[in-house]
């Protein structure tokens, strides 16, 4: 006798437990994120479906395609007549998509604004235009010195520069077939195709850029250098693109690794055949070694740093590495300063008791608390959990929809990879689990700039886009990707304002679904999340800080172990008033050795320069 089996759908159209698969199956089929299993056993199969949901009275999710379990599903939503094929037709990713945005909202969603920048600096200036001018540059700086500020700008130029060629080269065209001019044919304008890399996913994410090893086609490119150049011959879209390539940018340069810089750089002058440092391809770096270092197998301290590679000083000459000096993030001399010499591993007796003294508790005036960081992945975990099983409100789950592209070689990923690529390039969570009372993070920048990436607030609500525009309260502008489900109750967060940010902050805002791509190297998706841009903020690791404004933060030095983590978290508060410190001691303050050797003379040269400048800027020479 056949085995009885139950199948239990957890996550599906209509959730439950089913005495035969055919039924079972078109509650999943063409479902995004279906969860089933089977069962001998048909109580054990209920448990499975009820444990999903037993913190979950109420599951509301971003993703397009789930309904929530608030609403009654007919009959006809199951489509019961309706053949497995017609279903999966119906519920394609791109039919779904086309009727989102086709139904209609009441409430007006204004499209993302970009990030509006401060102007640049004389300094910044100074190092677009030779970067303009097509020179190899790696600049650095302190922390909140206006690295990824001056790396906008520099994509922003770049663009236009494509842009404007683009146009050229049409306008030849046009004059060409018309006869006007018959020699410009509209081939020979210079292409300045920019290549726009980060060591790391979430960098290149933020900069609107691949990871360099997805741009480069060379995996985690721990093969030799000749075998990865082999690999890349073999796929012609990759190889077409180091062939192409004007200028390329690798952000956070300092955690890619010296082996790896010189792979780059020898598979560049392989694939286009010169002898030219780095294939004559202008090569432009930005980042700060004295931050977080490459991560290398094995032993932490095993790592070497790009400026260690033996084509280094070949590709970026001495005079083309600039530290930009002004620092923009704080604003008190006294924390710059204590920043400054910790920056170097160096911390004098009278800043150690400044330190040892933030351990207090800060009494913020909007009573919402600071963003706590911490070294481990684990303890962040921990912390968060901890902090939302302890609110008493009914717990929603968010999960997200992620969409497939393509990658960087032209192939198409399945959604399992699409996933996984998500997972391990961008903060945005796949599964965001939120209660009423929990501190909250936004992980992109919207309402022109007021809301930022890094901005923390409490969630103290959740409803539809009607019920909260009944209430006064709007959707926050950002990047929709599609229009937001009217049905799904959002959550409504209290952020603080922003002190870095200009204009009126509308405390209260819905924070519907919106979505971040993951780019692979031609600019496309490679996959793209629509989620809600949330994470919970009680703990954040000091790795995923990295780049961030925090205005209230509160900091655990206890599990530190890396040179540079101590630098990298403090230096993410604005201020010593709005920083709470744990766990501090002397020790704990770390600069890598060979990083402090290689950079003395190159910032000391600097340093002499700029205050040779300010003499004769304030000499007097009337005599
Ligand atoms: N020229 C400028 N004028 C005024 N503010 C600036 C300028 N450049 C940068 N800032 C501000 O300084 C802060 C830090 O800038 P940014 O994030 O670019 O620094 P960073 O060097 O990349 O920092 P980190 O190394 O920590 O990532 C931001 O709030 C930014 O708006």
């Amino acid at each position: 006798m056949p085995k009885a089996k139950w199948y239990a759908v957890r996550v599906g159209r209509r959730p439950g437990v089913y005495a035969n698969w055919s039924e079972a199956e078109n509650q999943v089929r063409g479902y995004p994120g279906a969860l089933h299993k089977s069962f001998p056993d048909p109580r054990a199969a209920e448990g499975w479906v009820r444990a999903g949901q037993r913190h979950n009275p109420v599951i509301t999710t971003t993703s397009l395609y789930r309904q929530s379990s608030k609403q009654l599903i007919t009959d006809e939503d199951l489509e019961l007549d309706t053949s497995p094929a017609e279903i999966k037709q119906r519920n394609s990713p791109a039919v779904l998509l086309k009727q989102r945005m086709d139904s209609l909202l009441t409430t007006e969603i204004k499209p993302c604004p970009a990030v509006e920048d401060p102007p640049l600096s004389a300094q910044q200036e100074e190092i677009l235009c030779r970067i303009l001018n097509g020179e190899n540059y790696f600049f650095t700086g302190s922390a909140g010195t206006g690295k990824s500020v001056l790396l906008r700008a520099i994509i922003k130029a770049f663009r236009q520069r494509e842009a404007d060629e683009r146009n050229d080269k049409e306008d030849k065209w046009k004059r060409y077939l018309s006869g006007e001019d018959r020699n410009g044919q509209g081939n020979e304008v210079k292409r300045w195709k920019l290549g726009v890399t980060a060591s790391t996913g979430m960098a290149g994410v933020n900069i609107g850029g691949s990871t360099v090893h997805s741009w480069a086609g060379i995996g985690l490119g721990e093969l030799p250098a000749q075998k990865l150049y082999e690999n890349i011959l073999r796929n012609k879209i990759t190889a077409k693109r180091w062939k192409s390539t004007g200028a390329l940018i690798i952000d956070e340069v300092s955690m890619i690794d010296s082996k790896l810089f010189d792979k780059l750089e020898f598979i560049a002058r392989k694939i286009r055949k010169t002898e030219k440092p780095f294939g004559g391809i202008q090569l432009i770096l930005s980042g700060d070694f004295f931050q977080l270092p490459p991560v290398t197998k094995g032993h932490i301290n095993n790592c070497s740093f790009a400026f260690e590679a033996l084509s280094w000083s070949k590709v970026i000459p001495r005079e083309n590495m600039t530290s930009l000096t002004r620092v923009f993030r704080q604003k008190e001399n006294r924390f710059v300063d204590i920043l400054e010499s910790m920056r170097k591993g160096f911390i004098k007796p009278q800043d150690v008791e400044v330190l040892r003294g933030l351990a207090r508790d800060v009494k913020y005036p909007e009573g919402i608390e600071p963003i706590g960081l911490y070294p481990q992945k684990a303890e962040v975990a921990a912390i968060n959990s901890a902090r939302l099983e302890a609110l008493e409100t009914p717990l929603q789950i968010f999960s997200s929809f992620d969409v497939p592209g393509t990658n960087s070689h032209g192939w198409a990923l399945d959604s399992r990879q699409a996933t996984e690529c998500l997972n391990r390039n961008t903060i945005w969570p796949q599964d965001l689990e939120l209660k009423v009372g929990a501190l909250v993070m936004l992980v992109t920048n919207m309402q022109d700039g007021v809301l930022v990436n890094g901005s923390t607030g409490t969630v103290v609500d959740f409803m539809t886009l009607s019920e909260a525009s009944a209430v006064n309260i709007h959707p926050a502008a950002g990047n929709y990707g599609s229009a937001p489900d009217p049905k799904v109750a959002w959550p409504v967060v209290e952020f603080i304002p922003s002190k870095h940010a200009s204009g009126k902050v509308a405390k209260r805002v819905v924070v519907p679904q919106m979505s971040v791509d993951v780019l692979n190297a031609a600019g496309r998706a490679e996959a793209t999340r629509h989620q809600i841009p949330l994470i919970l903020a009680w703990a954040l690791t000091i790795h995923k800080s990295q780049g961030q404004t925090l205005e209230r933060v509160k900091i655990d030095l206890n599990n530190i172990f890396v040179e540079g983590q101590t630098y990298v978290a403090i230096s993410r508060a604005v201020s010593l008033d709005t920083l709470q410190l744990l766990n501090f001691s002397a020790h704990k303050v770390m600069a890598h050795s060979r990083v402090i050797e290689w950079a003395k003379p190159f910032e000391q040269e600097q340093k002499d320069e700029e205050e040779w400048d300010e003499l004769l800027a304030g000499a007097n020479f009337d005599f």
